[in-house]
């Protein structure tokens, strides 16, 4: 079975990359599956940018071809905040339950109409020897009052999509048809078959 490393530590992002994948026939590996694997500074001043620092790194000392992944939420009313620093929002030891606090307490006398977000995904590819690519994809919302919903990861229980359901409220499957990460994974799955042949991954 043709297999992919993705370079994250992030069990969230790992499970629905194993999704995603899994309908493809490939199968999922990521830095949870290795032992001492190191952590790569996230110095980038874009999504891309960590993006291209995570895949080329581990791609390098693996000496495989490998996926990362940079995502985060961009708020309208904190001017695109917490964006690139979503995961270390509240602190270093990216703390979700801090991090999604945080947000509340800076958005609680911000007025619905004035609540909007964007959820960004960067992914890049990786190989040794070869030259890097990146894709992305986007998901519009709101950021609600309060956690609805006990699915997902990160900031899914404060994120509203227009069904009026957040993220967390959704299945993994509902979650992984909308997702920033699947819509920048459609792009992904272009320039894969590019590099693998048509009938690999449709
Ligand atoms: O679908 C999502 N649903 C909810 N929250 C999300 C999502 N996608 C990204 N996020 C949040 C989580 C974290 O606060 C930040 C990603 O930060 P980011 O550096 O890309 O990931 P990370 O440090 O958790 O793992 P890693 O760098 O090992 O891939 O955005
Ligand atoms: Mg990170």
């Amino acid at each position: 079975m043709k297999a992919v490393l993705i370079a994250t530590k992030n069990r969230g992002k790992a499970k629905e990359f194993e999704q995603m994948f899994s309908k493809y026939g490939i199968e999922v590996k990521t830095l949870l599956d290795v032992d001492h694997a190191i952590d790569v500074a996230e110095t980038g001043k874009t999504f891309e940018e960590n993006a291209i620092l995570k895949a080329e790194t581990i791609a390098n000392q693996y000496q495989l071809m490998t996926i990362a992944d940079d995502s985060g939420l961009m708020i309208d009313a904190l001017d695109g905040s917490p964006g690139i620093y979503s995961a270390r929002y509240a602190g270093e030891e990216k703390n979700d339950e801090a991090n999604i606090d945080k947000v509340l307490s800076e958005l609680m006398n911000v007025s619905d109409d004035r609540r909007a977000a964007t959820f960004y995904c960067a992914l890049a590819v990786a190989e040794p020897g070869k030259e890097t690519y990146t894709v992305s994809g986007t998901l519009n919302g709101m950021i609600t009052h309060k956690r609805i919903g006990e699915n997902g990861f990160g900031y899914d229980p404060i994120f509203k999509i227009s069904s009026g359901k957040t993220l967390a409220q959704l299945s993994s499957e509902e979650k992984n048809a909308i997702s920033h990460r699947a819509n920048a994974m459609k792009q992904l799955s272009k320039l894969l078959n590019q590099k693998w042949g048509e009938e690999s991954i449709k």
